[in-house]
């Protein structure tokens, strides 16, 4: 099977799109797990595939893979490289794409200038939603982890995110911790792990170790987490500026109940053609 693909990146989260519409694409794990290797592969972060839908109202399906092969419900950065890549390849000339993920339907617009602002829908905060072991919904859970005990803020953006206040970002616990944290009982489906340093009211620095992937230079779903978790424990204004190792990204959320709307780039580095 020869496939075309595209490389693109949000702020360094890398990612292998694949047109599913006009080309068959059946991937086994395996096949997930090798494009995605760095040496033997093409290498990502996340695979993605644009499919076409049946769905009324809807534009597309979007389906997400990590690099371990596992399949996710939903991916920030993937979605606004999943509006340039529809855009640029002529799949559509709307501005505003309406895209079926896993996890919900989700809705993107590209300006002017090359910015996608995601509207990433409500954030769930009921633990059986996210999904998360507690016997009732905080604004933070004391979880053992390694014989300590830390506070966590946990949420959903249609995937899990436990997020770590941290008080300097460099020397955040990101590989020990992160591992743990991901594969933590109290997390069945496991969980991508926030370390976030709170710079100002609107100001964040953020490192996230993702579920499947391993730390990454940034998570747009991390980002739209931390700052939902941020405002809920009072630290945080409505409108963020979240820093992440490969860039930035803008993030606001109104008040409970309304969705998250992220803002940032999309990037193509090259296309390209395998044989698997
Ligand atoms: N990089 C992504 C998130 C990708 C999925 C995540 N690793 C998971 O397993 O839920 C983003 O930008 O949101």
């Amino acid at each position: 099977m020869n496939l075309n693909f595209t490389k693109m990146h949000g702020i360094g989260n890398d990612f292998i799109v694949f047109d599913a519409i006009n080309q068959q694409v059946e991937l086994t794990t395996d096949q997930v797990r090798l494009l995605a290797d760095r040496r033997f592969g093409i290498g990502c972060d996340q695979l993605l595939l644009v499919e076409a839908t049946d769905s009324p109202n809807v534009d597309f399906r979007y389906r997400i893979y990590n690099a371990d092969g596992s399949e996710v419900e939903q991916c920030g950065n993937g979605a606004r490289c999943f509006a340039r890549f529809v855009r640029d390849k002529g799949l559509t000339d709307k501005e505003t794409i309406t895209v079926e993920t896993a996890s919900g339907t989700i809705h993107l617009t590209v300006d002017e200038s090359g910015l996608v602002s995601v509207d990433m829908g409500v954030p769930h905060l009921e633990p059986a939603e996210i999904p998360f072991e507690a016997e009732a919904q905080a604004v933070s859970y004391a979880i053992e982890v390694d014989e300590m005990v830390m506070e966590f803020g946990v949420v959903s953006m249609g995937n899990p995110h436990a997020v770590l206040r941290v008080s300097e970002i460099d020397q955040a616990p990101v590989e020990e911790l992160g591992p743990l944290i991901e594969s933590h009982p109290r997390f069945p489906q496991r969980v991508n792990v926030g370390f976030m340093q709170v710079v100002a009211r609107d100001h964040i620095q953020l490192r996230v170790f993702e579920r499947g992937a391993g730390e990454t230079l940034a998570c747009g779903t991390g980002a739209c987490a931390a700052v939902v978790v941020g405002i809920l424990q009072g630290e945080l204004d409505s409108m963020v500026r979240v820093t992440l190792p490969g860039g930035e990204l803008m993030i606001s959320w109104p008040q409970m109940g309304a969705p998250v709307v992220m803002i940032g780039p999309a990037t193509r580095v090259f296309e390209g053609s395998i044989d698997l």
